[in-house]
């Protein structure tokens, strides 16, 4: 699975939100994209995930563009976490995971062991095979938030779109949250305001007033100029031997 976006521009009315975006992202990459509120973030990773269409530009998966894929050829290929999503509806946390195969299911197959296999297997993986049978609503934002991963886990693509995976966590959850996505051999592209924990990825993509600005190894690309630079906010990085260098902010 690969993905290249080339020149993507998004507009809504005269607002440009997406201006001039591209990038390649190879198979097995583990990307982190960056930048401040409101500079186009979740609006670029709709585009990627096919729910908007660029208004001009290309993204293509697999060499093919997105939004050409039907649906369920889509979300075969592509899963996507995205940043708020509630359930209304009576279910329990294995069926919000087991929701996660509906790409996979033929017309009038049964649900069978395999499925459910996907589907153990990603409750292990989140370590929330204990809460299976517990109602949604009664869990908590952070294991609401393991079993969205579940979901895009059992749903078996080979390229994964999150958005803020770790938003509206405790700190600990986020820890366990981002332990778990370090250990999902995917594809990946994910959207994170911490930049301690955009450290932890392969690549940065940086973003700033629906432009990408700036992109590279977190070695490369981090530097106390770069984060004054796109988030106008003062820093010290503390670099120490045998840990990743640790960004502090200052006020
Ligand atoms: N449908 C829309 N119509 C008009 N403006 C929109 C629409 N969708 C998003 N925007 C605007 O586009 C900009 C980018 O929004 P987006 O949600 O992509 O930012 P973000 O980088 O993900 O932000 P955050 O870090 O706060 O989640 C914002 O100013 C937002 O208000």
């Amino acid at each position: 699975m690969n993905l290249t976006v080339t020149n993507a521009h998004f507009h809504v009315g005269k607002k440009s939100l997406i201006k001039d975006v591209s990038f390649h992202l190879k198979t097995g990459e583990r990307v982190a994209l960056i930048g401040p509120n409101g500079c186009g973030k979740s609006t670029l990773l709709r585009l990627i995930c096919g729910l908007n269409k660029p208004s001009s530009g290309e993204i293509l998966l697999d060499d093919k563009a997105v939004h050409a894929y039907p649906r369920r050829s889509l979300a075969q290929r592509l899963a996507y976490v995205q940043q708020k999503s509630s359930t209304e509806e009576l279910v329990k946390a294995e069926d919000a995971v087991a929701l996660g195969r509906t790409p996979w299911i033929r017309a009038f197959e049964r649900w069978g062991d395999n499925h459910q296999a996907h589907v153990d297997k990603a409750l292990k993986q989140v370590g929330m095979r204990h809460k299976r049978s517990q109602y949604w609503h009664t869990l908590s934002g952070g294991e609401q938030q393991r079993l969205h991963i579940a979901r895009a886990l059992a749903q078996s693509t080979p390229f994964i779109v999150m958005d803020e995976p770790t938003n509206h966590l405790d700190i600990k959850q986020q820890l366990v949250v981002l332990g778990l996505i370090e250990h999902i051999e995917r594809t990946l592209l994910v959207a994170v305001h911490d930049l301690n924990h955009a450290m932890r990825f392969d690549r940065i993509i940086a973003m700033k007033e629906g432009c990408l600005v700036a992109q590279g190894t977190p070695d490369e690309l981090i530097s106390e100029a770069f984060i004054q630079d796109v988030f106008e906010v003062r820093s010290r990085i503390i670099r120490s031997e045998g840990h990743p260098p640790h960004i502090q902010l200052l006020s």
